[in-house]
């Protein structure tokens, strides 16, 4: 059951059938119909009209217990927008749809819908079934006589509705056009109406448009005036509705729609149908070419497996490979518009392989111009005229025969080309996935013969020795560490090979070096002396130096020698390698605050390292930071250059020469020595002891919390008058210059070691025991238990004397010491 179906309370009723045929003018009369309807209007909420009001059911129309029916909008738009009568119906008739119910009295209806058996629907609007036009309630029946009648006012409504609304569609399409040609423009544009009368009436041919009526037609085709020379730019249409056929024949060229119609001064109104032509036809274009290419890609691919197996080696080049299943479709170049690219081919080149948005067009371009460019030359040959159409590209056997060696002139576009080629390659590659581009075979050239093996050059030999200056090695790193290894200078002592690695540091005589033993591949530090072989005082002091090490070679605070040579003026001494010396971390922590446990637990191994070397009866004399280093984590004393043994129970030994670093050096050292004017011989000796290395080791503390030693304002001479001048005293002052207050013991430590008077110092172990090296820890508990005592032994004993009490505070000392918190 289909169509509308408009029921009134009476079917007899003598008034139905003259409405009936009233309502076809009413329809016509209605908005839907005005000519001058936008398309807001016409596609939006319907304007209420009087179709609008016939839809509308007077309320004593539909009978007690039923509701007025207002939907004109639903009805309305079921008019407009259903497109077959079966929807239409369906629309209205649905099983189970309210609107047979409605009339029935068994359902009741709101404006969201009606009731049927006393169901609710939220979601369909009950159709106007009835209709009121002037008072008068109209029902469609699809049994009625009208049906047909109504289905073809549903039918012409439609198609006015989209005649209408493809009108509306070119008028902004073209009216946009129109704005932006400006108002000059605009009124040729709208010139484009003459009058035929004014212009010559056989010179214009009138062509009816885009339209619907007779009416229209007579009007637009005012707006549709041509030459005669352009008749065959636009054929007539006569009367044909579908104007897009009447561009079919239509010569574009290279021009676009837009340029299409400004070139033969057509009204812009037209642009919506030329431009469908256009593109209409390069869809089909399109089409075309992508199933040719299909077909091209397949056989590049088939090509290339052949080419891939050749043996010779131009046929496996990239440029050949990519020309050989190559076949130029003439039609399609010349659809393509072209881009004027000024520069030259080399430019073209270039900006094809520049750019970012390469493809293959512009890289087939570029390639095209390149070879244009070598054939306008003649450097390479003659061009051969292109035996048609579809063959403008040069030949692979052609190519096969250039000599890029021939003339160096050539080889930048050979280059080029090349270079291009790689590019196309990798874009065919690409493409080749995707079947959607073909590449166009160059046009042929007759090239001269000998065209090198470019595929020669690039080979790359990976394993083989090198025979060639193209020849990459797997190995050059490690070649090149081997001879690195080569270069490096090795030292000979004793039969012993040892490699120099690096330069550890120099001294007043001696370079030290970081070498490796080439035997076991053990690191260790060589120092070389060099010396005059007929300086017998430099020979004693060496060899006392090594006297010295082979005596403490057991001893784990001291450098352990390994081996020496001496011969030709030449001292080797090879001994365990330390990491970093003292000096090296003073000067890492010189901005750095004050670390009161790092000076403590530096001086402690520091004074550790003396202690062994006095134990062994030995005076260092040469103390000094850099004399000191850590050998994994282990510091220990280097460089006895100016030691000397100790005879036992001698408190001093005197040198006939210093070698001993200012900053660090003891008063006494420097006042025995011939600053003064007696030169002889007695005088001229410099006394040094064990105190000595003490008063070195306050040095070293000293800078570690001033940071620097403590005559480190004085310069040059002046700080060795200032060290030997007894009225300058020492300062300690109790904050450092950054701040830090500097513990009471570590000043006390550092005046008992810097005491003027030798013999008044603090040996190394008194240091090493001391406060502030060996500081003591007590405990609240101790602290109470002690003047528990204190309090019972005073209550003993009332009379006590100086020496008692300090007796006792030695007692406990010692016994603090023992007791180890
Ligand atoms: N065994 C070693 N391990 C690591 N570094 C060392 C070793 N021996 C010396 N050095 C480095 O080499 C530097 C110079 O060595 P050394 O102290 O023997 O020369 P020197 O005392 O300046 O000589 P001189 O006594 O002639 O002044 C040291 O400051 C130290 O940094």
């Amino acid at each position: 059951m289909s169509g509308l179906s408009v029921r009134s309370d009476n079917p007899a009723h003598p008034m139905r059938k003259r409405e009936l045929q009233t309502l076809p003018r009413n329809l016509a009369t209605s908005n839907l119909l005005r000519e001058d309807s936008d398309d807001e209007n016409m596609f939006g909420p319907p304007q209420l009209s009087n179709f609008g009001s016939a839809l509308v059911c007077e309320k004593e129309n539909i009978g007690p217990g039923r509701q007025i029916f207002k939907h004109r909008l639903q009805a309305e738009s079921a008019l407009v927008h259903k497109k077959n009568n079966d929807t239409l119906g369906s629309y209205f008739n649905a099983p189970g749809s309210h609107t047979t119910t409605y009339f029935e009295g068994h359902s009741d209806s709101t404006m969201l819908g009606s009731f049927k058996d006393n169901q609710q629907s939220m979601t369909t609007f009950n159709p106007p079934q009835t209709r009121t036009d002037s008072g008068k309630t109209y029902t469609f029946n699809d049994a009625s006589p009208s049906s047909s009648k109504l289905k073809n006012l549903q039918q012409t409504l439609k198609d006015e509705l989209s005649t209408r609304g493809t009108r509306r569609r070119n008028r902004r399409f073209i009216s946009s056009r129109l704005s932006l040609l400006g108002p000059a423009k605009r009124a040729s544009s709208s010139n484009t109406t003459p009058d035929r009368s004014a212009i010559g009436d056989d010179s214009y041919s009138f062509q009816p448009l885009l339209t619907n009526s007779p009416a229209k037609v007579e009007n637009r085709s005012a707006y549709s005036v041509f030459h005669d020379s352009e008749q065959s730019v636009l054929p007539p249409t006569n009367g044909n509705k579908d104007t897009s056929a009447t561009y079919e024949n239509i010569e574009f060229g290279e021009l676009n729609p837009y340029q299409y119609l400004k070139k033969h001064n057509l009204p812009t109104t037209e642009l919506p149908n030329i431009s469908r032509a256009y593109f209409e036809r390069q869809k089909g274009q399109n089409r075309s070419v992508a199933l040719r290419k299909n077909s091209l890609t397949k056989d590049a691919i088939q090509s290339r497996l052949a080419s891939a197996s050749a043996s010779a080696s131009l046929s496996n080049s990239p440029f050949l490979r990519q020309n050989e299943p190559i076949k130029r479709e003439h039609s399609l170049t010349k659809r393509e518009p072209r881009r004027k690219v000024s520069g030259g081919p080399a430019n073209n080149i270039s900006k094809a392989l520049s750019s970012p948005a390469l493809d293959a067009a512009t890289t087939r371009k570029a390639f095209d111009d390149a070879n244009d460019e070598i054939s306008r030359e003649g450097k390479y040959g003659i061009i051969k005229t292109p035996n048609n159409s579809n063959s403008h590209y040069p030949k692979r056997e052609v190519l096969s025969n250039i000599d890029i060696n021939s003339s160096s002139t050539k080889q930048p576009l050979l280059k080029k080309l090349k270079h291009a080629n790689g590019r196309m390659e990798d874009l065919q590659a690409t493409t080749n996935k995707e079947h959607i581009v073909s590449v166009e075979r160059p046009e042929e050239i007759d090239l001269p013969r000998n065209f090198p093996n470019t595929d020669a050059k690039k080979h790359v030999e990976i394993v083989e020795p090198a025979t060639s200056t193209n020849h990459v090695s797997l190995k050059p790193s490690t070649a090149g560490s081997e001879q690195l290894q080569r270069k490096r200078p090795t030292v000979c002592i004793n039969g012993t090979e040892y490699e120099k690695l690096e330069l550890l540091g120099r001294g007043g005589t001696s370079k030290v070096y970081k070498v490796r033993n080439s035997a076991n591949n053990k690191v260790y530090a060589l120092k070389r002396v060099s010396f005059d072989e007929f300086d017998d005082a430099s020979l004693d002091g060496f060899r006392g130096e090594i006297e010295l090490m082979k005596k403490l070679e057991t001893k784990p605070r001291v450098v352990r020698l390994i081996d020496h040579e001496m011969n030709s003026g030449v001292l080797h001494v090879v001994m365990e390698c330390g990491d970093h010396d003292l000096s090296q971390i003073l000067a890492q922590r010189s901005d750095m605050h004050l670390d009161v446990e790092f000076v403590r637990y530096h001086s402690q191994e520091m004074l550790k390292c003396v202690k062994v070397v006095h134990e062994a009866g030995i005076v260092h004399s040469d103390l000094k930071p850099a004399n000191f280093v850590f050998v994994k984590g282990i510091l220990k004393i280097i460089d006895f250059g100016i030691a000397n043994a100790v005879p036992e129970h001698t408190v001093n030994i005197y040198r006939e020469t210093q070698f001993g670093t200012p900053n660090y050096m003891a008063p006494e050292t420097l006042v025995a020595m011939n600053f003064t004017s007696d030169q002889s011989s007695e005088q001229n000796k410099w006394k040094v002891g064990k105190p000595s290395d003490i008063w070195s080791c306050g040095c070293i503390i000293y800078q570690m919390i001033y940071g620097r030693p403590p005559y480190g304002g004085f310069q040059g001479q002046n700080r060795l008058l200032a060290i030997m001048n007894p009225k300058i005293k020492i300062v300690y002052p109790e904050k450092t210059p950054s701040g830090d207050i500097v513990p009471k013991t570590a000043i006390d430590t550092m005046k008992a070691c810097l005491e003027r008077s030798p013999s008044e110092r603090w040996t190394v172990d008194e240091v090493l025991g001391g406060p502030f090296v060996n500081p003591v820890a007590v405990t609240h508990f101790f602290i109470r238990d002690l003047i528990k005592n204190s309090v019972k032994y005073g209550f003993n004993q009332r009379e006590l004397s100086t020496d008692r009490i300090e007796e006792l505070a030695d007692d406990v000392w010692r016994r603090l010491g023992d007791f180890r918190l």
